[in-house]
């Protein structure tokens, strides 16, 4: 579904991707980890259309969107949440995902829109009013925004950075929950996570990034038990 071929991106003299390549099957969830810094972000902003590789292709369903900006690859199927979860924080919890369904990648009329809407929030299980004031909510609450959101506008890949952090244990739960479920409902997921109770409970496979660097690529039996995995990242606790 989606092909990462030899990916280099720079910043002045740091380079946060090397060379980086790997496929993604439709249908899988990939967790992508590895230590503070190793280009993990990096990574999603490429793919996301965020950020220009200087060197290699992003290839999504046979076409290649490695130029495309990030509101044309929102079309094609791709979408995205924040480490930071970002919303407009004066509009409602309604109107955030209502916008979100009208500019991404589907052609909605305004019915079809709010249909869409009042749906995805359903999905997610929203457990306040929509007409909740953005700016009055708590981290899941605008975590469970940003992912009715892209849900609303259709989406068959969907990038999520750090969904776990902020967390509390039941919370973490529920999101765990909701990944299977969004899974379930046909949806490709790349996440980036710290959180190894969480990549270990939902990855299918896993790329471990190390300086820029791919250093692994498997199932979690046997990123677990990887040397050089285990020296640069995990440690001996898993
Ligand atoms: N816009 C930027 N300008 C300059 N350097 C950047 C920029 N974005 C990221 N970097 C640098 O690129 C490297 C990779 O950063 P990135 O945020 O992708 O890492 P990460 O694996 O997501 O880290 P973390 O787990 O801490 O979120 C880091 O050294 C970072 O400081």
């Amino acid at each position: 579904m989606l092909k990462i071929q030899n990916v280099t991106k720079r910043f002045g003299g740091l380079v946060a991707l090397k060379d980086v390549s790997f496929e993604l099957n439709e249908g899988e969830i990939l967790a992508i980890i590895g230590p503070n810094g190793a280009g993990k972000t990096t990574l999603i902003n490429v793919i996301s259309g965020f950020l220009q590789p200087e060197e290699g292709s992003v290839i999504f369903k046979g076409t290649d969107i490695t130029s495309m900006p990030p509101y044309e690859i929102r079309k094609h199927g791709i979408a995205r949440t924040f480490q930071i979860v970002r919303s407009f924080p004066r509009l409602t919890v309604f109107e955030n995902v209502v916008l979100g369904a009208l500019y991404g990648g589907l052609q909605l009329t305004e019915k079809e829109a709010i249909e869409r809407t009042y749906e995805a929030l359903e999905f997610v299980d929203f457990p306040a009013a929509p007409d909740t004031v953005a700016r009055d909510l708590n981290t899941i609450q605008l975590k469970l925004v940003a992912l009715a959101t892209a849900l609303a506008g259709g989406c068959d890949l969907l990038l999520l950075d750090e969904v776990a952090a902020g967390l509390t244990t039941a919370e973490l739960t529920d999101v765990v929950d909701l990944i299977h479920k969004l899974q379930e409902r046909g949806i490709t997921i790349v996440l980036i996570e710290h959180l190894m109770k969480l990549v270990f409970g939902v990855a299918n496979r896993i790329v471990v990034l190390d300086f820029g660097e791919k250093i692994a690529e498997g199932k979690p039996s046997e990123i677990r038990k990887h040397p050089k995995v285990i020296e640069a990242y995990l440690g001996d606790k898993y």
